[in-house]
């Protein structure tokens, strides 16, 4: 999305760069103004064009080929059908429940998306790195992290990760006994890792779709927004304009005509987009957008959400000088609209938008809905933590394209507890290709900081709401208050370290995951109850355990070839049984 502006951007950009780098390499501790210290700091760094024109060819060329490979990867279904991501196999994922069927969706994508892009990858890297060494760092690795301006942020993650690894398995471990309850001994093993094409997320890294498979009270009101959509003719237009007002119920920024003028909100019929949705700061005040092939259901109104809420801090932060247009670290951007959705996904706040035509609050009803919560929030965590881990040791040279495909596996075993449904081939498999955000290149410890500060956001601005009672029922929908908290930390922009922009918000300059640990209490106790309860095996010692049909050539057992669905062969097991 390169126009006259964001040339002119990149130009202005690079000649002042180049000049500040002239004059202040190495010399940046003698500038005294630490705004101006800031500043240069951030301009000096030219990344790529710090690359020969013929290696800056090389590297866009790297990129753009794996960005549209991942665009245009399609899986070929053993029917012959060709299914893209978008929608399709987004939808298989979300709404199969045949065992098979969604094996042959996961194998498909992973082999279009991941495969062909290997050796690109592994030379895209070699670039990367050389750019960001001429720009002082040891590697690429190490100037992502530099954002954070953490003396260690592997270690302040991992802290993270160790205070929040319990309430993963606790869910975890419920949902696997769920999932027993649905496919049975051969494919799920109590105290094993999940197969990884179960979960309704092509990923595995957020699991609502299954939430149907382990809604702990079935029979209370629903807490999901799809059906109140649907019946009140909602099209992706109104997602915008529902979410739009809730950002000025706070008294926060309206959209930019510009904004409703050049956005594009859904698929186009006639062209290949991008549809991984994103947000865009044309850097001029105004020129603010979104692009997203949105469909109509609650998952994807939390989506605009989240993009609203990074065009709501471009806005906000729009007056601050160019080198200070950015998030007080990559993580505050990436909570902006998890915050407020936070608010918006009470059943309370659905209710009084007409999205659900009733609410209960009892007990049972409640623990419906932190279970929902949980299994887009708490699912996520390990997920969110092990990507940049992963890329990290890629970008340090610890692990290389020999490595891939192992060192993955690995990570998602001992973090997510999950298990590819069918063997990898350590040569040509490239599973960590299939994620966007490998071959868009764009960082990803962003989204783990996110899931962790977007409490601590959420409950500061519900107190500045005045509410009472448990955090988790919070709606500050119409609070002034609220919004100008929030307005008065995203007004900074990256002009300060991040601390100082924490302090502003909660009041502390901490990370901490108490917020997170307090919204979820009630579920974490009783998940700890049922599994008690149940005698479950919380994580999975049996990590060598993998399920029927997993070495087999084709993935699945000869005998299961016969049924082109597990519902017949359920039948077959039932006679067994017999
Ligand atoms: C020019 C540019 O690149 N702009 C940046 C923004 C900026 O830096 O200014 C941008 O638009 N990035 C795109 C990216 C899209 C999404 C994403 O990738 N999400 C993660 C993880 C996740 C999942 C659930 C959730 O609730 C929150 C996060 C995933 O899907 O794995 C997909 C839908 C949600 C957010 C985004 O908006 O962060
Ligand atoms: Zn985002």
């Amino acid at each position: 999305m390169m126009n006259e502006e964001n040339l002119r951007y990149a130009e202005f950009s690079l000649e002042y760069g180049t000049q500040a780098k002239a004059l202040f390499e190495g010399k940046t501790t003698e500038i005294t103004d630490a705004e101006a210290r800031r500043q240069i700091e951030s301009i000096m760094i030219l990344g790529t064009a710090n690359l020969t024109p013929e290696k800056q060819t090389r590297y866009n060329n790297l990129a753009g080929w794996m960005q549209a490979n991942y665009s245009t990867a399609m899986a070929v279904m053993p029917d012959g059908r060709e299914l893209p991501l978008d929608p399709d196999l987004t939808a298989l994922m979300a709404t199969s429940r045949d065992y098979l069927e969604l094996k042959n969706a996961w194998k498909g994508w992973y082999e279009a998306a991941g495969r062909p892009i290997k050796d690109s990858y592994e030379e895209f890297v070699a670039l990367s790195n050389e750019a960001s060494k001429a720009d002082g760092f040891n590697d690429t690795g190490e100037y992502w992290r530099s954002w954070y301006e953490e003396v260690d942020l592997e270690g302040v993650t991992e802290q993270l990760w160790i205070d929040l690894k319990p309430l993963y398995e606790e869910l975890h471990a419920f949902v696997r006994r769920k999932l027993y309850d649905v496919y049975g001994p051969n494919y799920i093993n109590l105290k094993g890792p999940i197969p990884a094409h179960l979960l309704g997320n092509m990923w595995a890294q957020q699991w609502g779709n299954v939430y149907d498979l382990v809604e702990p009270y079935p029979g209370k009101a629903g807490v999901d927004a799809t059906p109140g959509m649907l019946d009140q003719g909602y099209d992706a237009l109104k997602m915008f304009e529902v979410s739009e007002e809730f950002f000025t119920s706070l008294g926060l920024l309206n959209m930019t005509q510009e904004f409703w003028n050049f956005s594009m909100i859904t698929k186009p019929a006639d062209r290949d987009v991008v549809c991984h949705a994103s947000a865009w700061d044309f850097y001029n005040q105004k020129d603010f957008r979104i692009k997203m092939c949105t469909v109509v259901n609650m998952e994807d109104l939390i989506t605009v959400h989240h993009e609203m809420g990074h065009i709501q801090y471009f806005q906000q932060y729009a007056h601050q000088p160019i080198p200070f247009r950015g998030g007080a670290n990559p993580g505050f951007h990436e909570a902006v609209g998890d915050t407020l959705a936070l608010s918006v996904s009470t059943p309370k706040h659905l209710l009084e938008i007409n999205l659900l035509d009733s609410v209960e609050t009892d007990t049972e009803a409640d623990i419906n809905y932190l279970m929902s919560q949980a299994m887009d929030k708490i699912a996520f965590l390990p997920f969110g933590y092990m990507i940049d881990k992963w890329r990290w040791r890629v970008f340090d040279g610890a692990t290389d394209k020999a490595n891939y495909q192992s060192t993955w596996d690995d990570l998602r075993l001992q973090y997510q507890g999950i298990v590819p449904p069918v063997e990898r081939d350590n040569t040509l498999d490239f599973d960590p290709g299939a994620k966007f955000h490998i071959p868009a290149n764009t960082p990803y410890i962003r989204y783990f900081v996110s899931f962790v500060i977007q409490f601590q956001f959420y409950e500061a601005m519900c107190l500045e709401a005045g509410h009472q009672g448990e955090l988790y029922k919070c709606d500050f929908y119409n609070s002034k208050e609220a919004g100008a908290k929030l307005a008065a930390m995203l007004q900074m922009g990256s002009s300060k370290p991040w601390p100082e922009a924490m302090q502003a918000i909660v009041g502390s300059n901490k990370m901490s995951t108490a917020s997170l640990r307090r919204y979820f209490q009630p579920l974490t106790d009783w998940l700890h109850a049922q599994n008690v309860a149940n005698g479950e095996t919380v994580g999975w010692p049996e990590d060598t355990w993998r399920p029927m049909g997993f070495a087999s050539p084709d993935g699945a057992p000869a005998f299961l070839e016969q049924y082109n669905s597990t519902s017949e062969v359920k039948l077959f097991e039932a006679v067994d049984a017999e």
